[in-house]
């Protein structure tokens, strides 16, 4: 990114202190949220992060050239505010492997967290590592070997942890935030299924001593544009070549232990819980469910981004269909309920923040299938047809027909042979899950329902 006027830099007041949290996934989320909760905790300052980008540098050169500093720009309609984040100390490429190794050897580091993408995980279909994957069986030669270089995150994390093993650096914490139920155990068992292909005797270890903490996220975080960059520089006067822009709500509930300590994220707000499960299940199909309704159903329509779609009445019917049947499985009262529904409203509402629906759109193969198909299958087995999610899925289908946001997938091969096959609906719904074909009248539906959204 670039600016053309120049501002003031971004400068540390003093040098940040050794490192002791490692992050995998350096992106807009884990700044507007992880890093910013340790920014916000009164002892935020005694734990510094070390973040590795997913797969390209560009990121972590912006920010090393900024010390790790950034601003963060919160997005009201009444207007933004602008904080600078500092609890960002070291930012690298995934390249940087030595460095990786360096802080997992560390006893001083107590912390990895992860945000990768659903995606990212590399499961397959039974919810475990799939090692028939090209990558993934290269980084299990590679971590085999000893000295290859692992790329990807299982295959990075599994090479850490062993690093850790060797040096005898004790137990850590391994703490996902991507929006996946269960993150912490579905992130355990990709690991060890990993470790343990490798060295059985390296999955007991990483079974003895490293702590899965299961996570609910919550802060919508747009991709950051070239006009951001302006915006930072024209309301800071600072020129910030990697600012986040993001909304004043958060949330962020853990269950888990952390062996080798963590900042006090409680006092900025974090929520310590002993179950995660029914945050994750509010948020992950009340708040996701409705924002990949919204992605499918709004782009169709036109829109660009939430706030524009949710002001459409045609997609806030599908998004209320959705939340009168997702909201059945809510152990939550109609109460509590209706004021998320409502506080949802204004959230998308929120004008000021432009959150695209194609970034929203992206890896609707592995998002539908945690967001939407488990309300699906508890009303279907009821014995009805919910119109709600019937729409998701329909409307995910038409995208992919008609070449629009759902087609940027981790399986758009697929997804593009089966959009251009004989049976489009069939071959589509059979990659969100091949066992919805036995429910001959729901695809009979979707069929019917794809029309009317008008394909
Ligand atoms: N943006 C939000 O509003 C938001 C809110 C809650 C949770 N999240 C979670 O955070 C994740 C990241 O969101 P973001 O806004 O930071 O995105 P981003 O594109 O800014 O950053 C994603 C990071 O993940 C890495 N990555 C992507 N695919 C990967 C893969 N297959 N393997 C390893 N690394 C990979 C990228 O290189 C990058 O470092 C989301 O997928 C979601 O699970 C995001
Ligand atoms: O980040 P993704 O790609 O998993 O999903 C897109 C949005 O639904 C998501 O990022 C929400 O904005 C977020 O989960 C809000 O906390």
């Amino acid at each position: 990114m670039s600016t053309t006027s120049q501002g003031h830099a971004l400068e540390r007041e003093r040098p940040a202190g050794p490192v002791r949290h490692v992050h995998l996934g350096l992106g807009s989320f884990f700044r507007a949220h992880q890093a910013w909760y340790t920014d916000n905790a009164p002892d935020g300052a005694e734990w510094p992060i070390a973040a590795f980008s997913g797969r390209s540098a560009a990121l972590a050169e912006r920010l090393t050239t900024q010390d790790g500093l950034y601003t963060l720009v919160t997005q009201r309609p009444e207007g933004n505010t602008y904080d600078v984040v500092g609890s960002l100390a070291r930012a690298h490429a995934a390249s940087d492997v030595e460095a990786w190794l360096a802080y997992f050897a560390d006893p001083g580091v107590g912390i990895v967290t992860t945000t990768v993408t659903e995606a990212g995980y590399c499961r397959g279909a039974d919810g475990g590592i799939d090692t028939e994957r090209d990558d993934v069986a290269a980084d299990l030669m590679a971590l085999r070997s000893g000295d290859g270089r692992p790329t990807t995150a299982p295959g990075r994390l599994v090479a850490g942890l062993a690093h850790r093993r060797d040096a005898g650096a004790g137990p850590i914490a391994v703490v996902p935030c991507d929006n996946l139920p269960e993150n912490g155990p579905v992130l355990r068992g990709v690991l060890l299924g990993l470790a343990d292909a490798v060295d059985p005797a390296l999955a007991a270890w990483i079974e003895a001593e490293v702590s899965f903490v299961s996570t609910m996220v919550d802060r919508i975080t747009p991709e950051t544009t070239e006009s951001d960059v302006d915006g930072v520089l024209a309301g800071t006067g600072v020129t910030d070549r990697a600012p986040v822009v993001t909304e004043p709500f958060s949330e962020w509930v853990l269950a888990g232990e952390f062996p080798a300590g963590r900042p006090d994220w409680a006092a900025a707000g974090a929520l310590f819980v002993d179950d995660v499960a029914p945050h994750e299940t509010r948020k992950l199909w009340m708040l996701n469910g409705a924002h990949s309704t919204i992605a499918y159903v709004g782009s169709l329509r036109g829109h660009g981004n939430v706030a524009e779609a949710i002001a459409d009445p045609q997609v806030r019917d599908a998004v209320d269909a959705w939340w009168s049947e997702a909201r059945q499985g809510l152990d939550v009262s109609a109460e509590v309920v209706d004021d998320y529904c409502a506080a949802l409203v204004e959230r998308f509402a929120n004008t000021a923040i432009d959150h695209r629906l194609a970034q929203i759109g992206t890896d609707g193969s592995q998002k539908l299938p945690v967001r939407v198909l488990p309300t699906l299958r508890r009303e279907r087995a009821a014995g009805n047809m919910p119109h709600g999610a019937v729409t998701a899925l329909s409307a995910w289908v038409a995208s992919c027909v008609r070449g629009g946001v759902a087609c940027r997938d981790a399986r758009a091969d697929e997804i593009r042979d089966a959009a251009a096959g004989r049976n489009p609906v069939r071959d589509l719904l059979t990659i969100l899950d091949p066992t919805l074909l036995d429910d001959a009248p729901l695809v009979t539906a979707v069929v019917r329902r794809v029309e009317e959204l008008g394909l």
